[in-house]
């Protein structure tokens, strides 16, 4: 092995041609790596099995480099020099062998970087293993390898180990543990939601295995790790679980020690973790692989981490809502948390604690454009400017109005509410009160059963009527408007002209001390009507100059 990467400097010093095939035949990074002998090994790495770019190695007067590095991984970085961010690519950006390349190209083209990967599983496969998971219940052992979305994954999986020239036997074991799974599933006739768990762990452990095959195929030294393997401790709270703060130096310990000793970039699997006591596969929830990234974020004090998305970054509004929504170039962590955790897809709802309590900047990127800027998200950014950041709607909320049966001045009634939903383990998004009061939502949709939802409501309208008249509204939509709250009248002023004219009654509004975020709830068939509207008077007309808005206000 004679050629080793040595990284140092900013992640953002390469320069950036506007299409990763271009940057790759690029003369002037070719000239850039002339430079620097590990850039061009970067490339060599990269290309050293396709012709045409073996001859621009030449040309670039790598041959050296290229032929001795062909089929063997490169050590990478000194081990002196520490891993500097992680980089998560979410389902989008590695549903196919040509995306995985494209993320192979774009990791690669931040040569200073020594990354940590975290992976989630490809495309939609989580969805399909929780659809077979559910259809063998009922379709008899018999059945079940014939189950349209087992096919589905082993083809998958299979096409895509065969594209990028892996061998499959890497993702077999697998499989054939999955099938074995299912037919369990289909014996038992039950899926537990800790069976659940273990049944979408094989999207991000195949991935994962994948990808760091390729990188090693192609001469970048890769090891891929199982994230219950290696630290990330948890609540038993299967399909939903926290994160313990013993992950940390475990995580932390684990990579370091395994970097130091033999560098090869990691590549580890999102959304995963052990359960504390039960000891089996947890997962964080969905979309959970953006909280496994801030997590090694964090643990390992890295410099910064990149969420890499199907989007140019979080937007002004869901784009599926409205396609003309706009990347929101900074946010801070209160922002983020807030947007995530009423609902914005774009970032798992816990994902912005380890960032904010580690300090380290995030970076949401769109793997499809990475020139894109994206949005960064860190402690602070200027509000001398912001009015409204992004609107985010929540859907298929229930709102309970709960009014206490006795009159004026009785304390404890808050008091007693909150300790039902406590003890029944409801949490509850948007609260509005008077001494004798109370209007909240809740938020079934973190529930993985329809069933569950409705036993569960019941129970709660049961214990509040012992101490309340209860009035149950369902089908009902949050929406936040994250903002400057220090500009809430001009805010609700136009929000509400916006209202009015197309005829919305908001039947509760929030804002509560977080000082980013105003609630309206209104009925979920009125909702996306609204958010449109509010985006065009936001975002799309001028707002008055600050300096008038202070006289008016
Ligand atoms: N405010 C928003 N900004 C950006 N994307 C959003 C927003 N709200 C919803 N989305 C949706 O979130 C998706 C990205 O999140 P997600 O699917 O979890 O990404 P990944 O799987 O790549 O991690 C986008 O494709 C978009 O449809
Ligand atoms: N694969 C998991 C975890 C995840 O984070 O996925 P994504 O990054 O594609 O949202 C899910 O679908 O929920």
């Amino acid at each position: 092995m004679s050629a080793s990467l040595r990284f140092s400097g900013s992640a953002y010093s390469v320069p950036k041609p506007t299409s990763l095939q271009r940057q790759w035949a690029s003369p002037a990074l070719l000239s850039f790596a002339a430079f620097r002998p590990w850039s061009s090994s970067c490339i060599s790495l990269r290309r050293c099995c396709e012709s045409r770019v073996f001859k621009v190695c030449c040309q670039g007067g790598n041959v050296d480099v290229v032929q001795r590095n062909e089929f063997e991984a490169i050590s990478f970085g000194e081990a002196e020099n520490q891993l500097t961010c992680v980089m998560k690519f979410g389902g989008s950006s590695v549903a196919s062998a040509e995306r995985m390349r494209e993320v192979a190209d774009l990791i690669l083209s931040f040569p200073n970087e020594r990354p940590v990967i975290v992976l989630s599983a490809m495309g939609k496969t989580t969805n399909k293993l929780l659809l077979a998971g559910e259809k063998a219940v009922s379709c008899g052992v018999t059945n079940v390898d014939t189950l349209e979305e087992l096919f589905f994954i082993k083809d998958l999986h299979h096409r895509t180990a065969n594209e990028l020239g892996v061998d499959r036997s890497i993702v077999d074991g697998h499989l054939e543990v999955l099938e074995q799974l299912l037919k369990g599933i289909s014996m038992m006739k039950e899926l537990t939601l800790r069976t659940k768990d273990y049944l979408v762990s094989f999207g991000e452990c195949m991935s994962t295995r994948i990808f760091a095959a390729y990188l090693n195929k192609i001469g970048v030294k890769a090891r891929q790790y199982d994230a219950f393997e290696i630290g990330f401790i948890t609540t038993d709270d299967f399909t939903n679980a926290d994160i313990l703060e013993a992950t940390f130096p475990a995580v932390a310990k684990r990579l370091n020690d395994d970097w130091f000793s033999d560098p090869a970039i990691p590549i580890v699997t999102g959304f995963l973790g052990k359960g504390w006591r039960s000891g089996a596969i947890t997962t964080l929830g969905r979309g959970g692989s953006d909280l496994t990234a801030t997590t090694i974020g964090k643990a390992l004090g890295l410099r910064e981490i990149q969420v890499w998305k199907d989007v140019d970054g979080v937007l002004t509004c869901d784009p599926n809502i409205y396609p003309q929504a706009e990347p929101v170039p900074y946010l801070t962590f209160d922002e983020a948390a807030e947007l995530a955790y009423f609902g914005a897809q774009v970032l798992h709802p816990q994902s912005m604690r380890p960032a904010r309590e580690g300090d380290i900047p995030v970076r949401v990127k769109n793997s499809y454009n990475p020139n894109a800027p994206g949005t960064l998200i860190t402690r602070n950014r200027d509000m001398s400017k912001a009015v409204l950041t992004s609107i985010v709607l929540k859907r298929n909320v229930t709102m309970l109005d709960i009014v206490s049966t006795r009159m004026l001045g009785q304390f404890g009634f808050l008091a007693k509410v909150f300790s039902i939903f406590e003890d029944l383990g409801i949490s509850v998004d948007v609260v509005a009160t008077s001494e004798v009061s109370i209007s909240l939502t809740l938020d079934p949709s973190k529930l993985w059963s329809r069933e569950l939802i409705q036993q569960e409501l019941d129970h709660v309208v049961e214990e509040l009527e012992k101490i309340a008249v209860v009035n149950l509204l369902q089908h009902r939509s949050i929406i936040s408007l994250i903002g400057n709250v220090q500009r809430s009248s001009l805010i609700l002023e136009k929000a509400f002209r916006v209202l009015r004219t197309s005829g919305v009654n908001v039947q509760m509004i929030s804002q509560g001390a977080s000082k980013v975020n105003i609630s309206l709830i209104v009925n979920d068939n009125e909702a996306e009507q609204c958010v449109r509207a509010l985006h065009s008077t936001f975002f799309e007309s001028e707002l008055p100059e600050l300096d008038q808005i202070d006289s008016t206000y």
